[in-house]
């Protein structure tokens, strides 16, 4: 497969563990989250998540997923607090989505699937770059956003209306201004546990804090996220659809809530 992963019957996710062993590891991601398993940690901190606009630079179709960039030579964006140690600055967001609404999350609460996942991306400062603390146990802090069918999501949709330039893989368009905290709920209740890249190469580096709120997405907007394409221009055009991992092993691991 010489890292030709991806999301089809022949190089998707049953097949990763070939090139990357880890997919078998003690802690994967994602997680069948399971409320009633989770213990609520009153030394868990509310998250405390300050973005600025001025650092979004650019959004990209990588051939996996879109993702939003942002210049992290600042603590200018940054995740403290929460059940993370020290300072984490933003680096990018991205989805994962079905191809129809009763699937596309990649964390599931006691089964259920949400159409899609927003994962907020952030690395541990105590390292001097994205790439060294991706390799490092605490060196990531995810935040994951489900999204549910329902009203149409005006902030989502100024991400939505860059689509045309970056319909292929290797496509990317500057963006600017766009704060991401108006992607986040209103309540910030979060499950945390420890995990890994949901990608290959699956490292076990990422701090997850999954939001048990979801914030909106309307039948519409989902389907300007089918559009886009796993293909790069001049292939034979293949929607990105399904580019999503399914729950891991929990392998003992403690789930922790920041909420009774
Ligand atoms: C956590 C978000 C993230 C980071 C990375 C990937 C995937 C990711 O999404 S996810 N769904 O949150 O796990 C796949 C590519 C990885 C990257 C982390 C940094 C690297 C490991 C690079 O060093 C080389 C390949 C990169
Ligand atoms: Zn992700």
């Amino acid at each position: 497969m010489a890292h030709a992963w991806g999301y089809a019957a022949n190089n998707g996710p049953d097949k990763w563990v070939s090139n990357f062993p880890i997919a078998d590891g003690p802690r994967q991601s994602p997680i069948d989250i399971l409320p009633g398993g989770a213990s609520y940690d009153s030394g868990l901190k509310p998250l405390r998540l300050k973005y600025d606009p001025s650092n979004c630079l650019e959004i990209l179709n990588n051939g996996h997923s879109f993702q939003v960039t942002f210049a992290d030579d600042s603590d200018s964006s940054t995740l403290k607090e929460g059940p993370i140690s020290g300072v984490y600055r933003l680096k990018q967001f991205h989805f994962h989505w079905g191809a129809s609404d009763d699937k596309g999350s990649e964390h599931t609460v006691a089964g259920t699937k949400y159409p899609a996942e927003l994962h907020l991306v952030h690395w541990n400062t105590k390292y001097p770059s994205f790439g060294e603390a991706a390799s490092k146990p605490d060196g990531l802090a995810v935040v994951g956003v489900f999204l549910k069918i329902g009203d149409a999501n005006a902030s989502l949709q100024k991400v939505l209306d860059a689509f045309n330039d970056i319909r292929a893989k290797g496509k990317q368009t500057s963006f600017a201004g766009f704060d991401p905290s108006t992607l986040l709920p209103g309540c910030l209740d979060y499950w945390t546990y420890d995990g890994s890249l949901t990608t290959p190469p699956l490292l076990e580096s990422v701090t997850w804090i999954v939001c048990k709120e979801p914030i909106s997405v309307s039948c519409e907007q989902m389907a300007k996220f089918r559009s886009l394409l796993f293909s790069a221009e001049g292939e034979p055009e293949c929607c990105m659809v399904d580019n999503y991992r399914p729950p891991q092993p929990l392998k003992g691991r403690p789930v922790r809530a920041s909420f009774q």
